[in-house]
């Protein structure tokens, strides 16, 4: 553990002024001397609100009026001593109160994530559950805030502290061989029933999570393309999906040639919609050419497609594809999949709902967090290293593999992180959280 913090540091942690109110939070040693020194009257009980002016310590002056909470240290959210003042949000309040704050001696204005950061080195909290506090900041929709409430609140921490002390106690079992193989007769760690299957066992669960929904398509959406041939509708579709008219319509086949996206939510659940040029065998026109190159490239990295095939196949793709019989109002014959009118929103209610039944199986159950590109990247090799530790008959070999195991699940944790990991993670953060 490192040297205890000497710097108090202080920040607006609530929005950006002209505001209704602002609080003002401090951490730090130096964090009762300041709010004492900022206030009138004694400090108030921990944890209790309690109204006081604000003044400047240098002048005399009040700056505000609003309410003190101190939360003496080491039960907060840093493990520090902290403080906050919850003044009125104007600039000339924060410009006052600040600038009082920065003249008193060891505070200074923090960093972007440094209070978390502080949180963080004084054991408060794990790698995993900050990144879901940072997925919680940014999370728009309802699935989001679910998700990264899932990780803050511990739900990958406390696995991980599963895996490791599985893990461990495989390694300990392996290191007792190899210290004891000298003295002869001790069997081969891959000769013992069991060991090999332990190993099997906590990768496969690791494994199980990898396999489900990341966290890409719950933040970015779930990426939907509508494809089909020229003229079928797409745009018009395209625009009832959004809500508004965001592609040209027009009875001219081959209208839309770039790809035109939209980024909203249906019943709560993140898409990209995406109109595309229609498709066709072929066409005089260069333009057109290009947009349906470009349709060709959206429809194959898309989840969803939907397809107003107009009884045509759809092109390549690993996108799970949902037939739209478009123009139901006008085509009375029987036709594929679900038919729709999109002028006279005939038939939307079922392709929606199946649109975001599809869209829910690709994201994660509710409640259940999402592993982040770094979060996976990380599990995998400690499943790959626990996969190679099975297969092989060396116990040095063996516990080589499971040191690196349990590295990569330190590094999620962030018992094995470096400063330019953490200042990456945290830099994203907004000052004063
Ligand atoms: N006014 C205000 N609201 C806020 C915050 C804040 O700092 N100030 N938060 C800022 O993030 C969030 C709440 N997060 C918090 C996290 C930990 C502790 C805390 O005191 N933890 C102690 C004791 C916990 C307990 O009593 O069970 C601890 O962990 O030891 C407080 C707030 C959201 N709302
Ligand atoms: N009756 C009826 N007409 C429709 C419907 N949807 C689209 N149209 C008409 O069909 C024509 C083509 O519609 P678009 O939405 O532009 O078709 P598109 O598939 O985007 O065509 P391209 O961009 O050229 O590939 C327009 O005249 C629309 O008004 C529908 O549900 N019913
Ligand atoms: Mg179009």
């Amino acid at each position: 553990m490192s040297a205890p913090e000497t710097s108090t540091i202080f920040a607006l942690s609530s929005g950006q002024p002209p505001a209704a109110i602002a609080v003002v939070r401090l951490s730090g040693p130096a964090a009762m001397t300041a709010a004492r020194a900022l206030t009138t009257r004694d400090l108030p009980a921990p944890r209790q609100a309690a109204f006081r002016r604000f003044i400047d310590p240098a002048t005399g002056e009040t700056l505000d009026e609003g309410l003190l909470i101190i939360f003496p240290g080491p039960r907060t959210e840093t493990g520090e001593d902290m403080a906050e003042l919850h003044g009125h949000g104007s600039r000339a309040v924060l410009r006052g109160i600040e600038t009082a704050l920065e003249r008193l001696p060891g505070l200074r204005l923090a960093e972007p994530g440094e209070f978390t950061r502080r949180a963080f080195v004084n054991g408060k909290t794990d790698l995993a559950s900050i990144e879901g506090l940072g997925d919680l900041l940014a999370a728009e929709t309802a699935l989001q805030r679910r998700a990264a409430m899932a990780m803050m609140g511990g739900a990958l921490s406390r696995k991980i502290e599963l895996w490791t002390t599985g893990l461990r106690r495989l390694a300990a079992e392996v290191e007792a061989r190899i210290d004891f193989s000298d003295e002869g007769d001790v069997e081969a760690t891959s000769a013992l029933t069991g060991f090999g299957d332990a190993c099997v066992a906590i990768a496969d669960d690791m494994d199980a999570d990898l396999s489900k929904p990341s966290a890409d398509r719950l933040r970015d959406g779930v990426r939907v393309a509508i494809g089909g041939p020229p003229n079928a509708g797409k745009s018009t579709l395209f625009n009832r999906l959004i809500g508004r008219e965001g592609a040209i319509v027009s009875p001219i086949a081959g209208t839309t040639r770039d790809v035109i996206e939209a980024s909203l939510a249906i019943r709560g659940i993140p898409m990209v919609i995406a109109d595309t040029a229609g498709l066709r065998g072929a066409t005089e026109d260069a333009i057109e050419r290009v947009g349906m190159a470009l349709a060709e490239t959206l429809i194959a990295g898309a989840d969803i497609l939907l397809w107003l095939g107009e009884g045509r196949a759809a092109p390549e793709t690993d996108a799970r594809i949902i037939q739209v019989a478009a123009k139901a109002d006008r085509e009375k014959e029987r036709r594929d999949g679900v038919s729709v009118s999109a002028l006279t929103g005939q038939g939307m209610d079922e392709l929606v709902e199946m649109l975001c039944d599809t869209a829910q199986s690709l994201l994660p159950m509710p409640g259940d967090y999402a592993l982040s590109r770094r979060q996976r990247t990380a599990l995998q090799r400690a499943a790959v290293s626990l996969r190679d530790a099975a297969g092989l008959e060396d116990d040095i070999l063996i516990g080589e593999c499971l040191r690196q195991a349990l590295g990569a699940l330190d590094e999620l944790t962030g018992r094995a992180t470096t400063d330019a990991v953490l200042d990456e993670l945290f830099s994203g953060f907004c000052i004063g959280k």
